[in-house]
């Protein structure tokens, strides 16, 4: 047979086990179907359902098990940018979304397992701005930048791609920068004179709430020439304490050059969030926590953006569970808390969402 009728016949295999499970046919029916290589990938023509949004829609637990069982795609997106897993929490269906949101995580901590690059597609290779030249560090770095207020008269820090500008960093966000640096603060040991590292400094948010605190030392690595140049300008490099790492982190925060950038003791409050990078990165950076905190139970703290995935409740839960499982590993416990969003309606102004979640997880790492 040629291609095109095997792809006639995988196209019908797939839309009639969709039916068949709309239609609430029979558990030994669908089996068969699977057992006779019904494509379970295959999202269906009308509205880009795979055969696993059918069952959460029906709600069947055992078929979702079996289905799951049998490689079925936990974060495959429909029309409506809905997962499976979406569809089960529309319906409160915990039990139901829990089975799904499970199989997202074990796939996703065996694919970091397997290590990027392991050509498998991992949901949290998402980036802040999913397949867009801006999510690859590298051409970010090398596009211009524009500071402006935008309609809603709120700061933003844009990025042209291919003559569409994506939000770098918004105002809105300032919400989830004050929540995190009052609860850095409040589980910081150290009260007085700490020390600070920021990786990203964006809009300066959280750097000019740092300032507040009177650090002693406040570190900052930035890697945009643009955003350098916009510090210059705003007097960041006369600030008294503050100190300024031109590079990318990965330039700083290495084996080799770790030692240098952390003071005696380790830094008193740790801060990430670097837009363009991906989970990886993210990850990469905890490793080297232990250092940048310094001896464990001295009361230092870490916080990153977490923003991974959130375009989609399912895979920002599964984004955010990896995390805390790998910081879990390193031996952190992570303190979640909730920044409710829904004030923020007006966020995007004319850039493309990146976070449409209506709650922020603050993660918070008590050292
Ligand atoms: C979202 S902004 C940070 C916003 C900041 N938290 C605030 O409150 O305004 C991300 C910043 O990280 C910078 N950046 C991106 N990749 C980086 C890297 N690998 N190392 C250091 N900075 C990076 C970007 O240039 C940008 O200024």
């Amino acid at each position: 047979a040629s291609s095109d009728d095997e792809l006639d016949e995988l196209t019908t295999a797939g839309e009639v086990l969709i039916e068949k499970i709309l239609a609430e046919e029979p558990l030994e029916d669908i089996q068969r179907l699977i057992a006779d290589d019904a494509p379970l990938w295959y999202q269906n023509q009308m509205e880009g359902i795979s055969c696993l949004h059918a069952a959460a829609y029906t709600q069947n637990y055992p078929l979702a098990k079996l289905l799951i069982e049998n490689g079925a795609v936990w974060n495959a997106v429909d029309y409506l940018r809905n997962t499976a897993g979406d569809i089960a929490l529309s319906f409160n269906n915990e039990e139901l979304y829990n089975l799904i949101r499970d199989a997202g995580i074990r796939q996703e901590m065996l694919m970091g397992l397997l290590g990027s690059g392991s050509g498998g597609e991992s949901a949290l290779v998402l980036r802040t701005v999913d397949d867009s030249a801006a999510a690859s560090g590298d051409a970010f770095l090398q596009s211009p930048l524009i500071y402006r207020k935008d309609e809603h008269g709120q700061d933003v820090c844009m990025v042209s791609v291919d003559g569409e500008e994506i939000g770098v960093m918004m105002g809105w966000e300032s919400n989830i920068m004050s929540s995190s640096v009052e609860r850095m603060s409040a589980g910081c040991e150290k009260k007085n004179g700490v020390h600070v590292l920021n990786v990203g400094f964006g809009l300066g948010i959280i750097d000019t709430l740092f300032q507040t605190l009177s650090p002693n030392l406040h570190v900052i690595v930035e890697a945009h020439p643009d955003v350098l140049k916009h510090m210059r300008a705003r007097g960041w490099y006369d600030k008294p304490g503050v100190k300024i790492l031109e590079g990318r982190w990965q330039d700083f925060i290495n084996e080799e050059k770790l030692a240098s950038v952390v003071p005696e003791g380790g830094f008193d409050m740790v801060y990430t969030d670097s837009f363009s990078e991906d989970y990886t990165a993210l990850r990469n950076f905890f490793k080297y926590l232990p250092t940048l905190l310094g001896p464990s139970k001295n009361g230092s703290v870490f916080s990153f953006f977490n923003g991974l995935g959130a375009t989609n409740p399912t895979i920002y839960d599964v984004a955010t569970r990896i995390a805390e499982l790998h910081l879990a590993e390193l031996g952190f416990n992570v303190q979640w808390s909730d920044v409710d969003l829904c004030e923020q309606r007006n966020r995007w102004g004319e850039s493309r969402p990146y976070f449409t979640c209506p709650t922020y997880r603050l993660p918070l790492v008590v050292n």
